[in-house]
């Protein structure tokens, strides 16, 4: 339970759930400007769908898991190109217009990108929305209520310029839309960063070499990342023999690389269960030792707008809410 700090309602956040339809509905608003309503929804659920047939048996056969999911996509596939068809009218009348990924997309003009391939690099996107990102800020909240000295680190950083603080050092957020309503809420307005802010969150989250405050939100991402990043590890082909630290791996096996196994090593993380940001004051991120985003040539594209969403999430989030009093959320109240 949380306290909404602007109207001091008490509000019952499922974190699991609230995340990642927050996270999907700003995604695809961005990518393909829809708000949020009958399409959005359609397309959450027909994603869904989708993505539970990803890791399935491979038989493509009516009923089945696969089945359902490869239906699911052409489903998806279709509104999308609807919407695409639908902006290319428009701008034939009305001229360009750039609002979201797909106009972007759509004012190419090498010819090279047909409408299948926008409606599927709009699906895959939409692959980080539902799942990584949300569960990185779903387990930064986790890991920031079990170290409350770690939160109120972050709330401090967060409290903002003097003028906007309260007497007793809280911020004034009046004037702010919520970021999580109690289902009778209306659409949250978003207060993006000032410029001032937005360049300060650019530097901390392009920062491969950490040095700032230890609750300083870069810190506590890295910390999440090292500690519960959702991907544990990625997939890789041997394209020819090769020897690894004496193990033979013949061409064409597949290897798994577990980055876990390297994040929760003692021997580079000392104490490693234990959520510490305060470990990235004195550590930099070598690119060996910390690989959330993989590395080499599939680097994540995606890791400066992850970090950058789950920063500005957690802005809202301790700005906004605070921990109620104990008695209030404890098993016998
Ligand atoms: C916490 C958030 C995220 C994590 C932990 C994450 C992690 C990863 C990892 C480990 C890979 C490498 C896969 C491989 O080497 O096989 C990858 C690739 C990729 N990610 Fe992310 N990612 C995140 C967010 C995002 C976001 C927000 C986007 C875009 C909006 C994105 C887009 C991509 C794409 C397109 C690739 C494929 C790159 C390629 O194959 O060349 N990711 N991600």
């Amino acid at each position: 339970m949380l306290v909404c700090r602007s109207c001091t309602c008490a509000v019952i956040i499922s974190t699991v759930h609230c995340i990642p339809h927050i996270v999907f509905q700003t995604l695809v608003k961005g990518l393909i400007g829809l708000q949020p309503g009958d399409d959005t929804t359609f397309l959450k659920r027909e994603f869904q769908q989708f993505i539970a047939g990803l890791m399935s048996l491979p038989v493509k056969l009516p009923g089945t898991r696969l089945y359902r999911s490869l239906q699911a996509k052409k489903r998806m596939s279709r509104l999308l190109k609807k919407i695409i068809q639908e902006k290319r009218n428009r701008n034939r009348i009305l001229g360009p217009t750039v609002n979201d990924v797909i106009d972007v997309l759509i004012g190419d003009t090498s010819g090279q990108l047909t409408d299948e391939l926008i409606s599927d690099n709009m699906i895959d996107l939409m692959i980080p929305a539902e799942d990584s990102v949300p569960v990185l800020i779903t387990l930064a909240i986790k890991y920031l209520s079990d170290c409350p000295r770690a939160l109120h680190k972050l709330q401090g950083y967060h409290s903002g310029p003097p003028k906007n603080r309260k007497p007793g050092g809280q911020t004034d957020t009046r004037n702010r839309g919520r970021v999580f309503g109690t289902g009778r809420a209306k659409e949250p307005a978003i207060k993006y960063p000032t410029k001032h802010e937005a360049a300060r969150i650019r530097t901390q989250t392009r920062s491969l070499t950490l040095t700032g405050p230890a609750g300083d939100p870069s810190a506590v991402i890295t910390e999440t990342l090292r500690l519960g990043n959702i991907i544990g590890g990625i997939m890789r082909k041997a394209v020819r023999d090769v020897e690894v630290k004496g193990h033979f791996i013949p061409k064409g096996w597949c290897v798994f690389t577990y980055f876990r196994s390297v994040h929760l090593d003692e021997s580079i993380y000392g104490e490693p269960l234990c959520f510490n940001p305060w470990r990235w004051k004195e550590k930099g991120m070598s690119t060996s030792n910390f690989t959330p985003f993989g590395g080499g040539q599939r680097l994540c594209p995606g890791l400066d707008l992850a970090r950058l969403e789950a920063s500005i999430f957690l802005h809202h989030f301790v700005t906004n809410f605070t921990q109620p009093p104990a008695h209030l959320w404890s098993q016998n109240s």
